[in-house]
């Protein structure tokens, strides 16, 4: 078995994933659930560092594998600067900017950041991330809004839309790079993005309230009427802020996260959640439309994944809706955790030359 060894750290707002690979094998995973209660304490999420890190090393010691036999680490990042894809070593001006939240606040902020503490405390050891949900490739006219005031962002589940695109292209023998494709990650927030010859051209922002509506997102609001709100005296800025990201989607509609929860109560017969729930695949299929629009019809498959491409009535109102575009294709849930460990290993193989972050 190839020596190299990875240690990838995944942290999520409910969630801190590790995994760690000997070559192409992961020797170890653990996803560690966060309940409200454990986290409502911290007002921001740079202050979890400490609480999370620790959780990591002891997951490692009791998973009796030594700190020391770890090569690189490589951590979900998270709002920095918006960057293009590939693997950025971790450097004093990320660590700034994750630090302050140049972009906002998101768990993987803290990705790079304990990364980087973990590697320094290892002579050879370096700390990276890959492809965060910063990636930028925008082309220029997908960036105008309809006011100069407000450009559009490229945030979005850049690292396991990047691996599923390669996955994909592999199975048709083909480049990632000579393809078009879209695809839909259906998770706690839903993004979907235009992907023309490797670059993703367009997406939805998927974190500010762009797109469709998701398990705790609002997507897209009529904007005079969230105006009105905001000033009506009755909300403040973070009540606003928490509609559009955090308390939004399904769990303004019904009162839950859980899309599983959603879809068995449509499958009883519930007809408030038959309508929320084929609001949301309505409003999936429409943003993949668009998509096709902006690759202007060239499309070589349509990929629908992430945790509610589990959902076959989600899945099956998609497709009746946009199948005529291109063959559809389902990966249920993500491997953001594999994601990691192969962009680690492709540096420390030398088959990749990790970015310099500016
Ligand atoms: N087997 C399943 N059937 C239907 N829905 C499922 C299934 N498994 C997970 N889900 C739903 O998927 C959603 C979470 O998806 P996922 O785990 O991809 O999100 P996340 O990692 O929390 O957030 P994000 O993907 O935005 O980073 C939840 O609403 C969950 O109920
Ligand atoms: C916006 C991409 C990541 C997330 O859903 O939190």
């Amino acid at each position: 078995m190839e020596d190299f060894r990875v240690l990838a750290i995944n942290p999520g707002s409910t969630s801190t994933k590790i995994a760690v690979y000997q070559g192409n094998k992961s020797i170890f995973l653990k996803n560690i659930k966060h309940s409200t209660e454990e986290l409502q304490g911290y007002c921001h999420i740079s202050e979890q560092f400490e609480f999370r890190k620790e959780i990591i090393l002891r997951e490692l010691e009791s998973a009796d594998i030594k700190i020391d036999s770890i090569h690189a680490v490589v951590g979900r990042g998270g709002l920095v600067k918006p960057i293009e894809s590939g693997v950025y070593l971790v450097n004093e001006r990320m660590k700034e900017d994750l630090k302050v939240g140049i972009l906002g606040e998101h768990a993987s902020n803290l990705g790079g950041l304990i990364a980087d503490n973990i590697a320094q405390s290892l002579p050879n050891t370096k700390a990276y991330i890959a492809d965060p949900v910063v990636v930028d490739e925008m082309q220029p006219v997908a960036r105008v809004s309809g006011h100069p005031r407000f450009e559009r962002l490229s945030i979005f589940h850049a690292l396991n839309q990047k691996a599923i695109a390669r996955t994909y292209s592999k199975s048709l023998d083909k480049k990632y790079e000579e393809i078009n494709l879209i695809i839909a990650h259906l998770g706690g927030g839903i993004s979907v993005g235009a992907h023309h010859n490797g670059r993703v051209i367009d997406v939805n922002n998927a974190l500010d309230g762009e797109g469709p509506f998701s398990p705790e997102r609002s997507g897209t609001l009529p904007s005079a009427a969230l105006a009105k709100l905001c000033f009506s005296g009755e909300v403040t800025l973070a009540e606003v802020k928490k509609m559009i990201n955090g308390q939004g989607g399904l769990v303004a509609f019904m009162g839950t996260n859980d899309a599983y929860e959603v879809e068995m109560r449509a499958k009883a017969g519930d007809e408030k959640a038959v309508l929320i729930q084929d609001a949301m695949s309505y409003q999936v299929g429409k943003a993949i439309g668009g998509m096709a629009a902006v690759l202007k019809g060239k499309v070589d498959g349509i990929l629908l994944t992430g945790g509610i491409a589990h959902n076959p009535f989600l899945v099956d109102y998609v497709k009746e809706m946009v199948g005529f575009i291109a063959p559809i294709v389902v990966y249920p849930g993500e491997d953001e955790m594999q994601a990691l460990a192969i962009n680690g290993l492709m540096v420390l193989r030398g088959e990749v030359e990790p970015k310099e972050y500016r």
